[in-house]
């Protein structure tokens, strides 16, 4: 294992932020910390980088306890850069916190520059840089020193679609290098990259698995139901229906009490009901997601 978390807390004042937080993140795996704002996730992201010291809790990386800063990669949410550098003087200046020599580094600088695809603007100015191009010169000051785990804080839910692309596509090629665990509130990046899951709701993990397994999670069978009559009035009236939500006027997806779906079909015809829609509804991943975060 690369990384264990054994109940991670962090209280700001009175207020958890991060509420016994237990995680694993093995070697080469890609993560992605998903909850909304507020829900602890750069709480959690700062502790596991060293800029925060936890409350209580235990991090534990790759079986020692101090966490070797050499070992990890960190892009915060609000990277800082100077607008006056270049691409190519930033790296260096960064890179020196690290134990490179100036020729290694050197290389690297330009190794890094090229693979986040930033060869050509390496002597620009960064203040002239997109957002986009500020965030792949970001990664590139994150993997300058080759570490084990890689750490972004919402690496692209401030970027345009351009720019989100090219940085999961960056992404996609470092999770075969080194394992990245990185914070999103958007689900579909999530499932862009990685196939870990950890959720966060008020501090605390909701859920945690594979993509795949959230995405076969038995989740409760919910009916499309469309006529043309209009539906609440008689809907309500059904004491099989659990929960309902009005689609339309004459539309609606049902949830129903347990073996009562024929008891629908047949309060409709009964009823003389001209049905235009009968069916059961095929879930998303973002109808498992949803269950499990309002659960
Ligand atoms: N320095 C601080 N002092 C007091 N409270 C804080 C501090 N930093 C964060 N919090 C609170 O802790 C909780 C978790 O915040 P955190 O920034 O970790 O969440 P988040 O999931 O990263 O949110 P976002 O997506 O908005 O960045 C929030 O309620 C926040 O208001």
């Amino acid at each position: 294992m690369l990384l264990t978390v054994e109940k991670l807390s962090k209280k700001y004042k009175e207020h958890v932020a991060v509420k016994e937080l237990t995680l694993n993140i093995e070697h080469n795996q890609c993560v992605a910390l998903l909850g909304p704002n507020g829900s602890g996730k750069t709480t959690t992201l700062n502790m596991l980088s060293g800029l925060l010291t936890p409350t209580s809790g235990k991090i534990v990386f790759q079986g020692g306890t101090t966490i070797n800063r050499q070992d990890i990669g960190f892009l915060p949410q609000y990277p800082a850069f100077f607008s006056w550098m270049t691409a190519i003087e930033y790296l260096q200046f960064a890179g020196k916190l690290s134990n490179l020599s100036k020729r290694e580094l050197q290389n690297k600088s330009n190794e890094m520059l090229s693979f986040v695809g930033l060869e050509e603007a390496k002597n620009k100015r960064i203040g002239g840089f997109s957002g986009g191009m500020k965030q792949r010169l970001g990664l590139a000051q994150a993997m300058l020193h080759d570490p084990k785990l890689l750490i972004l804080d919402e690496p692209v839910s401030a970027l345009d679609p351009t720019g989100r692309r090219d940085v999961l596509n960056i992404m996609m090629e470092l999770k075969k290098k080194m394992a990245i665990l990185f914070s999103t509130h958007v689900l579909h990046d999530a499932e862009q990259v990685c196939d870990h899951i950890i959720m966060l709701k008020e501090g605390t993990v909701k859920w945690a698995g594979s993509l795949d397994s959230l995405r076969k999670r038995k989740i409760e069978e919910t009916f499309i139901l469309s006529t043309e009559e209009k539906l609440e009035d008689w809907i309500k009236s059904k004491e099989y229906v659990k929960e309902y939500l009005l689609t339309s006027p004459t539309s609606a997806e049902i949830k129903l009490h347990e073996a009562s779906r024929n008891r629908l079909l047949e309060d409709c015809i009964t009823n003389h009901m001209t049905i235009n829609r009968f069916e059961v509804k095929n879930h998303t991943l973002e109808d498992a997601y949803m269950e499990v975060v309002n659960q």
